[in-house]
């Protein structure tokens, strides 16, 4: 676990129009952005400076939009799954650092890191009338692994407990869409949000692309595996206390009436969310919920065709 005494100073300064985002470096060259408004991670590069997440070139970085690609944090509601604003309200707020949080008990080597927090106004407690301390840290592991775990607390002081969804809503970078694949969701059942949210199960293949996607596959496994052909590079995610996992990509019709996303921009894209959707959260006052989520990219030359993604990994 990373001390004060052995921690990377993080660089604050100002992002697109002015916006407070904070950088994180690795000794060996990866590096991090993330936008305090939002609590959002804006790009994550290898240590060759070869950035791994999407980030629309027509992103707009004023309040209320949130920004288009990085990692987005849907809470406390996922997409239009109750009366909130699609994808809840942290998206587009601004965080603060927090430079005293509690201890963090974790075996990560990680010694380039932030810790963020977000707290409700009154104005957030109309919309949603419970008290909480959302605890985020965005840490770069020393092979560039990126690294968020969120820690939820609910404060009400009136004895009520509160539910919610939540969603890492990482857009990964890709070469082309049309030569990528998802293993590890294979088999599963999923809410089709283009179908009535309707349920049905997954093929036993790989996952392709080749139309508009937005599915919510439920009881996934830890371990999801982006395979990209052409960059012959492989995204694995691993996760805890995410059981469900989210795959988007709005295609060319839905991407033209998008203001905030190029039209060719979807083929550069594809968005698989570590989320809690299906049984929504509820934590009593004083009780706290974490949700992890690791990222690494590993060469996958001599894994293609290889269908398991601990496989993948073992030959990376
Ligand atoms: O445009 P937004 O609010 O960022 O949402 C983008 C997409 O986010 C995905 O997570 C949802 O499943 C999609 O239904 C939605 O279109």
């Amino acid at each position: 676990m990373a001390t004060g005494r052995d921690r990377v100073p993080v660089e604050v300064c100002k992002g697109v129009n002015g916006l407070e985002m904070v950088v994180l470096r690795e000794a060996r060259g990866s590096s991090a952005e993330v936008y305090l408004y939002g609590g959002h991670v804006t790009s994550w590069k290898n240590d060759h400076g070869e950035e791994l997440l999407f980030l629309s070139s027509k992103a707009i970085f004023k309040p209320p939009k949130a920004i288009r690609g990085g990692i987005p944090i849907c809470f406390p509601q996922f997409s239009n799954h109750g009366s909130l604003e699609q994808h809840g309200f942290a998206r587009n707020r601004i965080w603060s650092i927090d430079n005293d949080p509690p201890p963090f008990p974790t075996n990560s080597s990680s010694r380039a890191f932030i810790d963020l927090i977000l707290r409700p106004t009154e104005d957030d407690m109309k919309i949603w009338p419970h008290s909480f301390e959302f605890r985020l840290r965005v840490a770069l592991g020393p092979g560039g692994d990126l690294m968020l775990t969120s820690r939820i607390r609910n404060t009400n002081s009136d004895g009520k407990p509160f539910s919610f969804t939540f969603a890492y809503h990482t857009y990964f970078s890709v070469s082309d869409i049309c030569e990528v694949r998802v293993e590890g969701l294979e088999t599963l059942d999923y809410l089709d949000n283009l179908q009535n949210k309707e349920r049905f199960t997954e093929q036993g293949d790989a996952i392709t692309f080749e139309a508009e996607i937005d599915k919510i596959y439920l009881s996934t496994p830890t371990k999801i595996a982006i395979l990209d052909h052409e960059k012959k590079r492989t995204f694995v995610l691993r996760k805890d206390g995410l059981p469900d996992a989210v795959v988007w990509n709005p295609w060319d019709k839905k991407a033209k009436t998008m203001a905030d996303f190029g039209d060719e921009e979807y083929k550069h894209m594809l968005c698989v969310e570590a989320a809690a959707i299906e049984k929504p959260v509820t934590l009593k006052p004083g009780e706290e919920w974490r949700g992890r989520l690791e990222l690494s990219a590993v060469p996958s030359s001599y894994c293609s065709g290889q269908l398991d993604p601990q496989k993948v990994l073992q030959c990376s």
